[in-house]
């Protein structure tokens, strides 16, 4: 696993687009040289300011929508068009307005499915074991970019500290009793999540400064499960200055006035 850098931008707006820029940036570069492309998308504030920034720069024209898969790290278990639904927020930012392959828009499904959150994250696995290749060594196809917001409380997709998630070793589980509501939510864990080749955590404000401390540490995992989002290749923390207040002067990092 890739050792994080930090980048720290001035604040939560220009983070949003510098992430934007990233984003399209990346995708345009992986699908000159492969083909096609994949993100798995966050909910959170940033993450889908992210997504609006996207949406609203002419330079997104230079990705081809249709060769990109859309996975997502975690989603509230809520029907379909509930606004609370990371899915909701993202369409709404960003994928209603860009020419996507719906065949290749992977959505975890809601109670409206008929599935309970049980059957929705096996129903989850089975389909991102479908996309595996072999080359993937496993049943997680091996993301472009993990895009993963962080709480407070260090949690990134729906993985929350303490909870039996964090020792789970199947791809996508479903969270029951999540601190922040709703209770019932499915996420990808942390070795699904660490298959990525990029992963990127975003977050602003002054109240996420000390998760990112700690996730920037050697904490464990359960206690901090922000500390086990990291990408084969390369792991990203994107900053605004006051989420990256608490960083010890001793850890390199690249700053945009
Ligand atoms: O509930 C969630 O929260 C996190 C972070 O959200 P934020 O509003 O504090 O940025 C998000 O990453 C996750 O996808 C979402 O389900």
């Amino acid at each position: 696993m890739s050792v994080p850098n930090v980048v720290v931008h001035r604040d939560a707006d220009v983070l949003a687009k510098a992430v934007a820029a990233r984003i399209i940036t990346r995708l345009v570069d992986v699908q000159s040289a492969k083909g096609s492309a994949s993100i798995v998308l966050t909910g959170g504030t940033v993450g889908i300011a992210t997504l609006a920034a996207i949406a609203a720069t002419p330079a997104r024209d230079a990705v081809d929508w249709r060769r990109l898969d859309i996975w997502w790290g975690d989603e509230r278990f809520l029907p379909s068009g509930d606004k609370e639904r990371n899915e909701t927020g993202a369409r709404e930012a960003l994928l209603d307005r860009v020419d996507v392959d719906p065949e290749r828009v992977h959505v975890m499904r809601g109670p409206d499915s008929g599935m309970t959150a049980e059957e929705s994250a096996e129903s989850y696995a089975a389909e991102l074991a479908r996309a595996a290749r072999p080359e993937d060594h496993g049943p997680v196809p091996s993301f472009d970019v993990t895009l993963l917001g962080m709480g407070p409380d260090a949690h990134v997709a729906s993985l929350f500290p303490g909870m039996p998630a964090l020792y789970d070793t199947r791809s996508v589980v479903a969270v029951h009793g999540a601190p922040k509501p709703p209770p019932t939510r499915i996420s990808l864990t942390l070795p699904a999540i660490q298959t990525s080749r990029e992963v990127w955590v975003v977050a602003a404000g002054e109240e996420k400064s000390g998760a990112v401390r700690l996730a920037l540490s050697d904490s464990g995992h359960v206690q901090v499960p922000a500390s086990g989002a990291r990408g084969r290749a390369r792991t990203l923390f994107l900053l605004d200055r006051a989420a990256a207040s608490k960083i010890p002067p001793e850890l390199g990092r690249i700053s945009s006035p």
